[in-house]
């Protein structure tokens, strides 16, 4: 069975698998960046772990490091791997067609789709960022929203984008970027945010502005 977002998923996000059981205690599951890995197929294929994978093989154009190159076809072969119980595709390569083939794949063999979208450069208007995750939704067991907040008015307006889909009832996961949005990481959660990711050491980090994962762990505790 895929891996199932009713409830938040904290996912410890790393380019080793073998972090895996220092993120135990905490994470519910692994964010496996293979864009960010050595041999990500042969790790997979050599994982023994506990807790499910979420694959990301990001694009360059997207923040990753995946060369274009064989890069949907390495997620597609990642999902053939029983720990992964979902994979996280662009909506981008979603909306383009690059993606249908994996999109497929994953479908069959039961393993659920992110939809993700994001802005390294700011925050779109509360309607855009909703236009963007209502789309995703449609491709997606949950669409993903990270924007790069620069103000309270930014993480308001994607607090907000959360609340309205989570309401009628999408599954949605945001988070803000940078400083400013911060926060968000442990306040959307409360809003319906259905996936964050932190860093097992806060050093390997891979996005601005993540919280380590105890931290982050405490905190979405603690608020929910
Ligand atoms: O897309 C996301 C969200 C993220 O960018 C973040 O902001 O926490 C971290 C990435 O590893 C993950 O793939």
């Amino acid at each position: 069975m895929g891996l199932q977002f009713d409830s938040f998923v904290l996912a410890a996000s790393t380019a080793a698998l073998a972090d895996e059981p220092a993120a135990r205690e905490h994470a519910d599951a692994i964010e496996f960046r293979m864009d960010l890995a050595d041999d990500p197929l042969a790790a997979l294929e050599a994982y023994d772990g506990e807790l499910p994978i979420l694959a990301t093989n990001r694009a360059v154009w997207e923040g990753g490091k995946a060369p274009a190159e064989g890069r949907l076809e390495a997620l597609a072969e990642a999902t053939a791997v029983d720990a992964v119980g979902a994979i996280d595709l662009e909506l981008e390569s979603i909306l383009d067609g690059e993606a249908t083939a994996v999109l497929e794949t994953a479908r069959d063999r039961d393993v659920s789709i992110v939809a993700s979208a994001h802005d390294f450069e700011g925050t779109p208007s509360r309607d855009a960022m909703v236009r963007t995750l209502t789309e995703a939704g449609t491709y997606a067991d949950v669409a993903k929203l990270a924007v790069t907040a620069e103000s309270t008015a930014d993480t308001l307006a994607l607090l907000s984008a959360t609340e309205q889909l989570t309401a009628r009832g999408e599954s949605v996961a945001t988070m803000a970027m940078g400083d400013a949005g911060r926060h968000t990481r442990a306040v959307a959660p409360v809003y319906g945010s259905k996936i964050g990711y932190a860093p097992v050491h806060p050093a390997d980090a891979t996005a601005p502005g993540q919280y380590d994962l105890e931290t982050l762990a405490g905190l979405v505790t603690r608020l929910g």
